[in-house]
């Protein structure tokens, strides 16, 4: 069958997993974890690549390229904590017929592989700041239960390393990328996300601070990391011995300075932002693309075309709808004219929604005669008709309208299953009703482990998903837009814990 064949409520993955190959997204091979990203998905990581590339740039960030093997020597000074994703990483022992003396790593990320160059380049106060980014592909070897697009052994991603004279320096850039980072979900995906900071258990142990944007699938009510953007502090620059002679130290001739170690950042965006797209907007249809990533933004679809239409009217339908594609063209809108023979209209007009196209343009002879086409848009079904007179401006003002309130109701949607608890009884059964929550907490990592155990249990009589097993909540961030004041002497959520609550913390079940 043409169309998929469960509703996204009923069964998300089979949805997700039948919506990614029938819109042509992607395609499964043969490497297990590994895919085959269609010009459909991989048109949206251009765009994503053109937009952050430029802000990027703007911030004086200079694009570079580092070896794709890493040395096991060189991936293992990192060892405090690389040992922490030692099963992830995946390693090559054999060049052409001959076993290799020393196995190398696929980069899993690029920190071990530039902080050798780093420490050599970084002498002086002068060689700062130093801000390399690169556009990659990266590798770890998940046992989890690949998922295409949100979490697969090979991804695409950029990954950026920076080294700055000050921590306030580098904590300035950090916020600046997540800034870049929301706008990219904001304004191209049309996908909310939460700003904020990972609590100690949940960020990167190599980093001082991490901060993160959090999305939401409504769908399962989950919450799902949408990208980073870690301060690593000194731990890199004392590891890799990446310092800088201080400039402000008052010393005699001769005197050597003392050393500096550097302040370091790391930022990283993936592919796992196309699949947060599809499952935010996708609907039983099929996907949803906003228009500033659709590849085809409005599709051109002669109608009225039967065995009864003469070799005369079909040519002239054709050849005017035609003009009609010209003229949008040329006011900029990426444009298809479905006009096959063999497939009637309803067929096509299944298969361009199953695609997400944004606008559907249909157009036949009674079109033709009152000088107008009907449009109808993939986000709400909503048919208007425009004046062909009017089209050139008419369609980019509609596709910047479906752009927006695309935003707009997941955002509404977002808002409405983030979930304010001030009590333990209310946590399980607000947390299945598909929420994330915001709670008091403590901020203490123990705490959270609990929490995490103590809410995996069903509450008798709430219907969980059973497909889901409903594992437990963790925290996700602590969100840059506390909710309120917490008062003096509010406790922390959870019951079995005596501390003060410090801050409003945002827990949920996650991808
Ligand atoms: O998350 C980012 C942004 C881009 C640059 N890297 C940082 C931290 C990556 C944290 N991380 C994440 N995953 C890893 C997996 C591995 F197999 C491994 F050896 C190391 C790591 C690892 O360091
Ligand atoms: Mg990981």
């Amino acid at each position: 069958t043409k169309g998929i064949t469960v509703t996204k409520a009923e069964d998300l993955s089979e949805w997700y997993q039948q919506v990614i190959l029938k819109a042509e997204m992607l395609e499964f091979t043969d490497v297990p974890g590994c895919y085959i990203y269609l010009p459909r998905s991989y048109m949206i990581w251009e765009e994503i690549r053109d937009f952050f590339d430029a802000k990027i740039k703007a911030m004086g960030v200079e694009n570079s390229y580092f070896p794709l093997f890493i040395t096991e020597a060189n991936l293992q000074r990192e060892k405090d904590h690389v040992e922490g994703f030692a099963a992830e990483v995946a390693w090559v022992t054999e060049g052409g017929r001959n076993k290799l003396e020393k196995k190398l790593a696929v980069r899993p990320t690029s920190e071990t592989a530039m902080y050798s160059y780093y420490s050599k380049k970084i002498r002086s106060h002068r060689d700062l700041p130093l801000k390399l980014n690169q556009w990659n592909n990266v590798v770890r070897w998940e046992f989890k239960h690949a998922v295409p697009f949100l979490r697969s052994r090979e991804f695409l991603w950029q990954e950026g390393h920076t080294a700055h004279m000050t921590e306030a320096e580098a904590g300035k850039e950090v916020l600046e990328i997540l800034d870049h980072y929301a706008a990219i979900y904001e304004e191209l995906l049309a996908v909310p996300v939460v700003k904020g900071k990972k609590t100690v258990n949940e960020q990167f142990p190599g980093a001082h601070y991490t901060t993160t944007i959090e999305g939401f699938i409504p769908a399962v009510g989950r919450g799902i990391q949408a990208a980073t953007s870690h301060c690593l502090g000194q731990h890199f620059a004392k590891m890799f011995d990446i310092t800088v002679e201080d400039p402000n130290q008052q010393v005699k001739d001769g005197e050597k300075r003392d050393k500096l170690h550097v302040w370091q950042n790391s930022w990283g965006f993936t592919t796992r932002s196309i699949g947060v797209m599809i499952l935010v907007h996708g609907d039983d249809k099929g996907l949803v693309v906003p228009p500033r990533v659709s590849n085809v933004q409005a599709v051109l679809i002669p109608v009225g075309i039967n065995n009864k239409t003469t070799p005369e009217d079909k040519e002239h339908i054709n050849n005017e709808v035609d003009k009609l594609r010209k003229t949008l063209k040329g006011a900029g809108v990426r444009t298809e004219l479905d006009d096959r023979d063999g497939y009637s209209a309803g067929y096509k007009f299944n298969e361009w929604e199953m695609k997400g196209v944004p606008l559907r343009l249909e157009c036949g002879p009674k079109d033709l005669a009152k000088e107008s086409v009907l449009a109808v848009r993939r986000d709400t079904g909503e048919k208007f008709t425009i004046a062909i007179a009017d089209l050139a401006t008419e369609v980019p003002k509609r596709l910047e309208t479906i752009q927006k309130e695309m935003l707009q109701r997941a955002s509404d949607i977002y808002a409405s299953h983030r979930k304010i608890v001030r009590e333990w009884k209310d946590f399980v059964p607000t947390l299945n009703e598909k929420n994330v929550l915001l709670v008091p907490h403590c901020a203490g990592g123990e705490c959270e482990d609990e929490i995490k155990k103590d809410s995996a249990a069903t509450v008798e009589g709430q219907e969980v998903d059973a497909r889901a097993p409903s594992m437990g909540a963790k925290s996700l961030c602590i969100p840059a837009e506390q909710p309120e004041e917490i008062k003096e002497g509010t406790k922390c959520i959870n019951p079995k814990c005596s501390q003060n609550a410090k801050e409003w913390v945002m827990f949920g079940r996650s991808y």
